[in-house]
This record gives C-alpha cells, sequence and structure tokens, in this order.
C-alpha cells in the first residue's frame, strides 16, 4: 500500500464546532490540572512501546499473563523513576489499560487496610504495600457464597494458648474463588472469614494472611492457590488473575486481625467498638464509587469510538454528492446521542459520588456515622445503574459501527469483555438494586415518625405535594427547563416509591413482600437511581461553566439525557399519571431538536474527552478518521496472513479438494 500524507478526514467536522473545546476539556477532566496530569499521562503511556497492547487478542494466555507483569513491572519503575504522584501514578496505570493484579493491590487491599486496620495495623502494614515490598489481593468471595457475605464459610478460631488464628477452609464451597491478583501474583490477602472464639460463631471480618514466600514465591504450608481459569473473550480479562485459595488450618498472630471495627483481646473476648459494624463493608462503598468514576470512562471509550466512524462511514443516498454520513440518519443519532448525553451524565455524577465519599469519610472520623445508609445506597445504586448502562451501550454502540464493529480492531470486543464482568463484581447489580429499594422503603415508612429523610431523599419531604402534582409543561419549550424535569422524575420516584411500600404492608412478614415484589422494588430503585443523575446534571449546570458555547452544549446533553430516559421508561411516568401522553409526544419533537443542535458539535464532545488513539485502541475511532486504509493494514497483520497457502493445507484442504476432484470426474 503507498505511503498516504497525514490527512485529518474530520477536519471538516470539527470545523463545524460551536463550543470552544479546550475549556470543555477540562470540564470533562474535573479541572485544569487534571487535565494536565492525565494528558501528560496518556502521552507518556502512548509513546512506551512497553505499553503496546494491540497484540493481545491473539496472545496465548501464558504469554498474555507475562506480559501483564512485564507492564506492570514497567509501569512501577517509571513511576519510581519519575516520582510520580499517587495521582499520576494511578492515571498511568489508567492508561496502560490492563486488568492487572496492580488494581487490586492499590484498588482494594490498601484500602482495606485503610478503612478496617487499627492506626498500628496501618503503621505496619501499609509502608510494605506502598512500596510494593508485599502485593495483597482482598480475598472474600467463596465458590458457594459471594453476594451473600454473611454466609461465607471460611473460618477464623481463636487459639488463646498460642495467641493465634487458624484459618481453615471446611468445605469445598468455602473455598476462596475470583479475588483478582490471587491466583499467580499476590503474596498477601485480606480474607474474610468467620471469627470463632471460644466456640461461639461473631460472624465475618478480616484478617491478612501471607499466602507466598517473600524469597521464592512458592505457597507458604498450608496453602492450596491458583487461578481459577479463562474467562469470556480473548485477551479482555485474562490478563487478570483471578485465583483460587484453600487453607488448611493455615496459622496466624493475633493482630492480623482487622480490629477497627471488633477486636479480640489476648484472652479471647470478643470487643465490638462504637463503629458501626456495616464499616466491615466500607471498602465495597469506596471500590463502588470508583467504579461510577469508572463507568463514564468506558463509556465516553465507547461513544468516542461509534460517533467518529459514524462521521466517517457513508451509505446510501446522497449528500453534495457523497453518500450520506451515517451519523446522519435520525436512527442513529437516536441511539447514538443519548449515550453520548449519558457519558457526560455519568461523568458528573461520578464526580459529585466522591465529593459525597470524602464527606462520609470525613464524618465518620469524627465520629458522625449518620451518612453511612445514604452513602451505601447512593454507591449501590450508583454503581448499578451506570455499571448496566455501560456494558449495553458498549454493545450498541458496537452494532452503531455495523459489520466492522465485530473486529477486534475496533476496540469494541475487548472493551465490552473487559467491562461486562462491572455488572457483577463489586456486588451483583440486581442485588445491590434491592439494597436501595430496602433503604427507600426503611426512609418512607419512617417519614411518619418524624425522621426527616437527609441528602438524596430529601425530596420524599414534598411527598404529598410530589404524589399530585401536575407535570407543568403546556408547549414543547417547557421540557428544556430544568426544574420542570427535575420535579417530574422526583414525582415519579416518590409515586413508584409510595406504591411499593403500600404493596409490601399488606405483607404480614416484610421478608415475604420483598421476595414477591423484589422485581417491583429494583423498578423503584432504578427510578430513584435517575433522578439522582439527573439532579446531579442540572446541579451542574448551575455552577460556575467558563468556555463560549461549552454551557449550552451541556445543557442540550442534560435534556437529551433526562428526555431520552423519559422516552425508555414511559410506561413508568404514565402508569403513575406523571405526564398525559400529549406531553410525551412534545417531548419526542424535543428530542428531535436537540439531536438536530448536537450534530455539528458531535466530533468535538467526543474529542473533549482527550483520549490518545492508544488509549482507544480503535482503527474505527481514530482521531484522523483515516478508517479503511487502517483496517486494511490490521488485517494483513493477523498471524493467519503470515503466509499465503495456511498451516493445515497439505493435511485438511487439499486432500479434500483432491477427493472433489476425483468425484467430479466420477
Ligand atoms: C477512574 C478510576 C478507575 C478505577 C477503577 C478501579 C476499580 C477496581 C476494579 C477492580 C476489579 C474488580 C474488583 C472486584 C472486587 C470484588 O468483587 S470484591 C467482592 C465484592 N462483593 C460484594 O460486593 C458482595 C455484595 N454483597 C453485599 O454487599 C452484602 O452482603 C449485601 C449488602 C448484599 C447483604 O449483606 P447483609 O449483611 O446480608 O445485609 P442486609 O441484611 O441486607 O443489610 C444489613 C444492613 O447493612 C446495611 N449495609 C449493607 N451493606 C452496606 C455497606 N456496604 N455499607 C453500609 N451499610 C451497608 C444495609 O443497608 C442494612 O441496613 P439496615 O439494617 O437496613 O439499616
Ligand atoms: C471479573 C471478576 C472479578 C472479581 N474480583 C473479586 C475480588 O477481587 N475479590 C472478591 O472477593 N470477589 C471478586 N469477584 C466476585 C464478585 O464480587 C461476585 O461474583 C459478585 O459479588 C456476585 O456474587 P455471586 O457470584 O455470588 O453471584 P450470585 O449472588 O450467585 O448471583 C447469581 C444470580 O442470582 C441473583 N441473586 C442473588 N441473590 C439475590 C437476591 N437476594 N435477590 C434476587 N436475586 C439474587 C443475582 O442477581 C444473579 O442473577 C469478582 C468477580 C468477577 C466476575
Amino acid at each position: 500500500m503507498e505511503a498516504e500524507a497525514a490527512v485529518d478526514y474530520l477536519v471538516d467536522e470539527r470545523s463545524k464546532a460551536q463550543f470552544d473545546i479546550d475549556a470543555m476539556k477540562i470540564i470533562w477532566a474535573g479541572g485544569k490540572h487534571e487535565f494536565e496530569v492525565s494528558d501528560r499521562m496518556a502521552r507518556l503511556v502512548a509513546s512506551d512501546p512497553v505499553f503496546r497492547k494491540d497484540n493481545r487478542a491473539i496472545l496465548d494466555r501464558k504469554e498474555l499473563f507475562k506480559n501483564t507483569l512485564r507492564k506492570a513491572a514497567h509501569a512501577w519503575k517509571r513511576i519510581i523513576e519519575l516520582r510520580l504522584s499517587e495521582q499520576e501514578a494511578s492515571k498511568l496505570r489508567f492508561f496502560v489499560d490492563e486488568p492487572a493484579y496492580t488494581d487490586l493491590h492499590w484498588g482494594m487491599f490498601i484500602p482495606v487496610i485503610k478503612g478496617q486496620g487499627t492506626e498500628e495495623q496501618r503503621k505496619k502494614w501499609l509502608p510494605m504495600a506502598y512500596r510494593m515490598q508485599i502485593i495483597g489481593c482482598y480475598a472474600q468471595t467463596e465458590l458457594g457464597h459471594g453476594s451473600n457475605v454473611q454466609g461465607l464459610e471460611t473460618t477464623a478460631t481463636f487459639d488463646p494458648e498460642l495467641d493465634e488464628f487458624v484459618i481453615h477452609s471446611p468445605t469445598l464451597t468455602s473455598s476462596k474463588w475470583w479475588p483478582g491478583g490471587l491466583g499467580r501474583a499476590s503474596t498477601h490477602a485480606v480474607v474474610f472469614a468467620r471469627l470463632i472464639t471460644d466456640g461461639k460463631d461473631h460472624g465475618i471480618n478480616g484478617f491478612i494472611v501471607q499466602l507466598r514466600s517473600l524469597d521464592d514465591h512458592l505457597p507458604l504450608p498450608g496453602i492450596i492457590i491458583g487461578d481459577i481459569g479463562m474467562k469470556f473473550g480473548n485477551g479482555a480479562y485474562n490478563t487478570m488473575d483471578n485465583g483460587f485459595l484453600r487453607f488448611d488450618h493455615v496459622r496466624i498472630p493475633r493482630d492480623q486481625m482487622l480490629m477497627r471495627v471488633k477486636q479480640v483481646t489476648r484472652e479471647g473476648k470478643v470487643v465490638q467498638s462504637d463503629v458501626p459494624w456495616q464499616l466491615l463493608y466500607g471498602t465495597m462503598v469506596y471500590v463502588r464509587q470508583t467504579i461510577v468514576a469508572d463507568a463514564s470512562c468506558a463509556l465516553s471509550r465507547a461513544v468516542c469510538i461509534a460517533t467518529r466512524y459514524s462521521a466517517v462511514r457513508r451509505q446510501f443516498g446522497s449528500q453534495n454528492g457523497h453518500e450520506t454520513q451515517v451519523i446522519d440518519y435520525r436512527t442513529q443519532q437516536s441511539r447514538l446521542f443519548p449515550l453520548l448525553a449519558s457519558a457526560y451524565a455519568f461523568r458528573f455524577v461520578g464526580e459529585w459520588l466522591k465529593w459525597l465519599y470524602m464527606d462520609v469519610t470525613q464524618r465518620l472520623q469524627a465520629r458522625d456515622f449518620s451518612t453511612l445508609p445514604e452513602a451505601h445506597a447512593c454507591t449501590a445504586g450508583l454503581k448499578s445503574l451506570t455499571t448496566s448502562v455501560t456494558a449495553d451501550a458498549i454493545e450498541e454502540c458496537r452494532k452503531l459501527c455495523g459489520g466492522h464493529g465485530y473486529l477486534c480492531s475496533s476496540g469494541l470486543p475487548e472493551l465490552f469483555a473487559v467491562y461486562v464482568p462491572a455488572c457483577t463484581y463489586e456486588g451483583d447489580n440486581i442485588v445491590l438494586l434491592l439494597q436501595v429499594a430496602r433503604f427507600l422503603m426503611k426512609t418512607v415508612s419512617q417519614l411518619g415518625s418524624g425522621e426527616r429523610p437527609v441528602g438524596t431523599t430529601t425530596y420524599l419531604l414534598r411527598l404529598e405535594h410530589l404524589l399530585q402534582c401536575p407535570c407543568d409543561v403546556q408547549g414543547a419549550e417547557d421540557w428544556l427547563k430544568p426544574d420542570v424535569v427535575v420535579q417530574l422524575f422526583e414525582a415519579r420516584s416518590a409515586r413508584m416509591t409510595v406504591a411499593c411500600a403500600k404493596s409490601l404492608s399488606k405483607f404480614s412478614k416484610p421478608e415475604d413482600g420483598f421476595m414477591d415484589l423484589s422485581a417491583d422494588l429494583v423498578s423503584v430503585a432504578t427510578a430513584h437511581c435517575q433522578l439522582i443523575v439527573v439532579s446531579k446534571f442540572v446541579e451542574k449546570l448551575q455552577q460556575d461553566i467558563p468556555g463560549e458555547g461549552v454551557k449550552q452544549q451541556l445543557e442540550a446533553l442534560c435534556s437529551i439525557y433526562a428526555l431520552s430516559l423519559l422516552k425508555k421508561h414511559l410506561g413508568d411516568f404514565l402508569s403513575t399519571s406523571c405526564i398525559t401522553s400529549k406531553q410525551a409526544s412534545l417531548a419526542n419533537d424535543v428530542l428531535r431538536s436537540l439531536y438536530s443542535q448536537v450534530r455539528p458539535n458531535a466530533i468535538a464532545l467526543v474529542d473533549a474527552f482527550n483520549y490518545t488513539d492508544h488509549f482507544l485502541g480503535s482503527v474505527l475511532g481514530r482521531y484522523d478518521g483515516n478508517v479503511y486504509p487502517k483496517l486494511y493494514e490490521e488485517a494483513l497483520k493477523d498471524p493467519l496472513n503470515e503466509s499465503v497457502v495456511p498451516d493445515g493445507y497439505h493435511e485438511y484442504l487439499q486432500p479434500v479438494l483432491k477427493q472433489r476432484l476425483r468425484t467430479a470426474r466420477l
């Protein structure tokens, strides 16, 4: 193929933008400093050949895993050499874009010790973990139980004579199963086990257990350990060594029990401290919050690929002597632009959730535990909502790219395979929504007793009004008023919550009601979580938004986000009499005009994510839009094309062909 001059096939598209893209980049990144760090780290990774990732789909598991170890070691070397801050280091790992044991070491092992260890324990273990002299993972889930944490079977029995705990796996189903980083890399784990003293079961607690020798990496006596095997997709999450682990009466010193929530004294007495026992689940709250932030990254990445490709791809019709760009089809816009809007919506709700998490952490330190239930409900619900939408959206983006979306070189199959377990890990999405519903039912039931709803449930204080208020939309333009839209989402959520609470009250045992009505409870929780996302988007727009045209674009995206949800869940809005069918029809007209407003800005809106071609890893999403020659180049690189005649021709193809020839002659 001839060498081509550098051409930007999307230059016309970029020239149509009606807003200051540099200002939008800063809004997306969360600030100037965040933008600068993110941009610098992305370039650093993209320019380093060790971080190459275009061969992942064709490496076998062993090569793939070794390569991941190599990249993680190289990343660590660069972090030390360049003296990167914690923020820079975490961005660098993010742009390396390969699931690895380090995710669990930094993302769960260190946080669980920080959150559940005593001061002394933090002083002992964290410096070693920060220097990576030990590598840790989070070993909670077992073969038999994941969602039901209280059902875990691993035991930690206190031996007062030796002042030790004996960690044991009494059944096959008690084998730890799934922890990332456990299979091959970790030297240590925080293991969740049943605390048993003097024959009494005191429930679940975390224990720091060394798994492998720090000299030769061999498993320590009594430890049976390995990888659980290949997972969905080629490459994809198979870079991670999710593992199994069994204990045969493994002894650890008493001070390796994480003792912030419960303590065991030298005599074997269990002392419950004054912090709520639910803090044992605190690491999950922290990680769920990071998963929400991560959802906007995965979603924006898929949307960036699908949007750029939709502007490059032409099929049918005629536009100034060319065929029509597929992005100009209304059907393409109605599938793509709500996803673009969701990417921005999740970005802002993720920012807010980070703030909420920091706020609850500070309160906990000051022994104010009042906002913990709300923080749990918000992190659980938003983790569920954003990951479910993102997983579905990546698949939708693949379809939006037609046949080429199915090629690994589009980047979308791998993105989907890596992303989709987010709907399951850190809490199955349905199980988490049921937690939100439980919280909402409790909040509503306490309204009569004078308990004031807080934070995201404050709207329930206006219950009487919300149960009967009509929707204030007379003409199409009313749908663009943020207060009208927020009140509508509040009314829908309030009405669904109250209807469910009424149905629940008919059961003599609440547990029976929860079982029977669980599908409705999930819809209630979803409505509440969607309200949170819409309100946080609206609140973001009430802040100072610098940059020419930036606020207008975000306002359009906010309206698209809310109105496309309205369209998708029209049944909820109509059946609760929140809107009339006439108002629904006006909302649909407004959506169409919003799509026209976004259309000329679509490419600039995805450019604002500031993704390098290396990070996107997609021929279809290339910044320059030079898709076809690069697709051809990628095809030629496939190992099947290394020889003109395939391996196996002489054994398996030629005999068949020859036989057909003989048959034909007969
Ligand atoms: C840009 C940055 C990107 C970085 C991204 C990095 C992300 C890293 C990703 C790494 C990849 C993968 C990691 C995956 C790791 C894992 O999966 S670890 C294992 C996670 N496991 C789970 O999540 C299990 C889910 N189950 C549970 O959480 C609980 O068991 C469940 C809540 C479902 C039930 O527990 P029970 O004890 O049986 O609870 P209930 O009776 O329902 O509730 C009792 C009360 O406790 C309250 N509660 C429950 N959970 C919490 C919590 N976390 N915090 C605070 N409070 C909680 C609940 O509301 C009840 O309260 P009430 O009595 O009603 O007042
Ligand atoms: C890629 C990946 C990485 C992971 N990493 C880790 C890790 O590092 N450490 C760790 O400890 N764990 C890890 N896990 C485990 C993960 O946290 C669990 O798989 C997850 O919490 C779901 O639990 P489960 O597998 O028991 O699902 P189950 O609870 O068995 O779910 C099966 C089905 O039952 C439904 N269900 C379950 N309970 C209810 C209910 N009460 N009401 C209605 N429906 C219900 C669910 O919705 C689901 O459809 C990982 C998992 C994956 C896939």
